[in-house]
């Protein structure tokens, strides 16, 4: 029985924490002696939370947004059949198994599809896509699932083509640090598989125990090591890539200089297998840092500032230069969140006296904090060769901050299971988030000094109407997770939170989508970012390469008038 998982974040709760330590103001003096190297980045695996199956239904796509079913054809015996000679065994319809990959992770949009194939091959993969082309079948391509914007499930009936199978490593380097590999490589798998060889993958998202390498590079995936690594755009070296007709694109070059002719691959980046299916993807690793250091640090209330929040920013880039390998913000209804629902200590909470311990504090703690709730926090990670070193400078950073009064309160971890605790609080806040009921998720790009700007515009546009407004995110890079929590889906609340929304975000010349992509959800709002030219353009390049627009419809572009 195939069991798909929804994401697996990040996970575990705080517990004693013996060798991490508390800040706070006026405590710098003190800050010995830290920056143990750690034996690996990668922040906890975890276990996986509940499946589709059992849960309530979600609602069918078309029912809850305005789409059309395109002419395609429906799948007949024949197809099944014929599948069926490509991949014995491996074509699935039972409605089970199906439903499954027919719902997104966070349980709002659903497909109605039929079958689920399971390649292994390249070649199968080609075989497949001919065959739909040829009978005009729509394929939505399917990674991991774990999508945000329903890129990666049907809309209505489209044959599910699972790159599950196709998990395996074709080659190593361990001098450059390339990895070539099938699109279904799981990151996390990846991230192991790289570490042992003492190299790390140059991307790493909340989903890694879910997410898919293919998926992560056709939705050109940004996630927490962006602001050191950069964006997939670079790192990806090369891609095969099987066309809407079956034809194989094979484009999987190593060369870190190749400057012959349209750099095709660039095309498939990003466009969420609506212009062709990654089947294997080269990317180039950088060495594993001999250590890392976390720093989470808050603010007490009566400072609300977001101004200290950038100031913390330009601090910290300004002494830590190119060993700053993350710097994340979250404001304190996500701390609230990830303590509600996950049950997170918040590590720099301030207690109101000396008998209120904090489990996680109980080790080398420092000093006590004032009585209050910060209103931001920030989470600084560094990653460097030189354990000692780097510590010496993100201690100075944490003296600095203390001492300017930008934080007040901080903690930080050296060794690994202090640092992925310390993460897990902001990996984890979209888990939270969607149990708090319906999520309605913008992910934009914004100058840093309006990034929060609009949350707190929208706490006062919606009112009780929202259940929360939140946001945090990657702040090293210009990119907010604003997200909006209510009871239930609400066309009431959709309509008060869009256009509005991307009207905000492209009056500040930011972009409605900074590394979600635009899956089916955000497909119409390509405007508010792009200029006429530039849809136009695209949509020609999608007529171009899929003349029978089989390859994830309803998707990425909005439809042509
Ligand atoms: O859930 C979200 O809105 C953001 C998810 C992810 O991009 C993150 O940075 O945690
Ligand atoms: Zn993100």
């Amino acid at each position: 029985m195939l069991l798909h998982l929804v994401p697996r974040w990040s996970a575990r709760l705080f517990g004693a924490s013996p060798g991490w330590r508390r800040y706070t103001r006026g405590a710098s003096a003190r800050l010995k002696g830290l920056g143990c190297p750690r034996g690996t980045s990668s922040r906890l695996a975890c276990t996986a939370y509940s499946t589709v199956a059992g849960s309530p239904e979600v609602m069918l796509t078309p029912e809850r947004y305005p789409v059309e079913r395109l002419p395609f054809s429906t799948v007949s015996e024949e197809d099944l059949a014929a599948f069926e000679c490509i991949i014995p065994g491996r074509v699935i319809t039972d409605p089970e198994q199906v439903q499954t990959c027919n719902v997104d992770w966070l349980k709002t949009v659903r497909g109605s599809s039929t079958v689920l194939l399971r390649p292994q091959t390249s070649e199968e993969v080609s075989q497949i896509l001919r065959h739909c082309y040829k009978r005009n079948l729509a394929v939505n391509p399917q990674g991991g699932n774990t999508g945000m914007v329903g890129g990666s499930v049907p809309v209505f009936d489209e044959v599910i083509l699972s790159t599950a199978l196709m998990n395996r490593v074709i080659s190593f380097h361990d001098v450059s640090g390339i990895l070539v590999c099938q699109a279904g490589c799981v990151l996390e798998e990846l991230s192991r598989y790289v570490q042992e060889r003492d190299f790390i993958m140059p991307l790493d998202l909340g989903a890694k125990g879910s997410c898919h390498i293919g998926g992560n590079v056709a939705t050109n995936a940004g996630g927490l090591r962006f602001l050191r690594y950069g964006s997939l755009r670079g790192t990806v070296l090369g891609l095969e890539v099987v066309l809407a007709d079956g034809t194989i694109l094979n484009c999987l070059t190593s060369l870190r200089k190749d400057n012959t002719g349209y750099d095709l691959k660039q095309m498939f980046i990003g466009s969420e297998g609506t212009l062709g299916v990654i089947t294997a993807v080269s990317i180039v690793c950088p060495p594993r840092p001999k250590a890392v250091n976390v720093a989470f640090l808050g603010r007490s209330a009566g400072c609300p500032g977001f101004t200290e929040v950038l100031q913390t920013f330009r601090t910290c880039k300004g002494m830590l230069g190119e060993i700053l390998s993350a710097f994340e913000f979250m404001d304190a209804e996500c701390m609230q969140l990830v303590g509600q629902h996950l049950h997170l200590t918040n590590p720099v909470r301030a207690v109101t006296s000396s008998t209120q311990e904090e489990p996680s504090l109980s080790g080398d703690q420092e000093e006590r904090g004032s009585n209050s709730e910060s209103p931001f926090y920030v989470l600084v990670e560094t990653s460097g060769s030189s354990a000692g070193h780097d510590a010496e400078k993100l201690t100075s950073v944490l003296e600095q901050v203390l001492n300017s009064g930008l934080v007040t309160d901080g903690t930080m971890a050296t060794d690994q299971r202090k640092v992925q605790m310390l993460w897990a609080l902001r990996e984890r806040i979209t888990e939270a988030l969607s149990r708090d009921g319906y999520v309605f998720k913008y992910d934009l790009s914004l100058p840093v000094e309006r990034l929060y700007d609009l949350v707190t515009d929208l706490r006062t546009r919606l009112g009780p109407r929202a259940k929360h407004v939140v946001g945090y995110g990657h702040l090293g890079d210009g990119n907010l997770h604003l997200n909006v929590t209510a009871e239930a889906f609400s066309q009431e609340l959709l309509g008060a939170l869009e256009p509005y929304v991307y009207a905000w975000t492209a009056e500040q010349r930011g972009s409605v989508s900074a590394e979600h992509g635009l899956g089916f959800k955000k497909k119409n709002v390509l405007g508010y970012s792009k200029p006429p030219v530039a849809v136009k353009l695209m949509q020609q390049l999608k007529a171009m390469l899929d003349p029978k627009g089989i390859l994830n419809p309803y998707k990425t572009l909005p439809a042509q008038a």
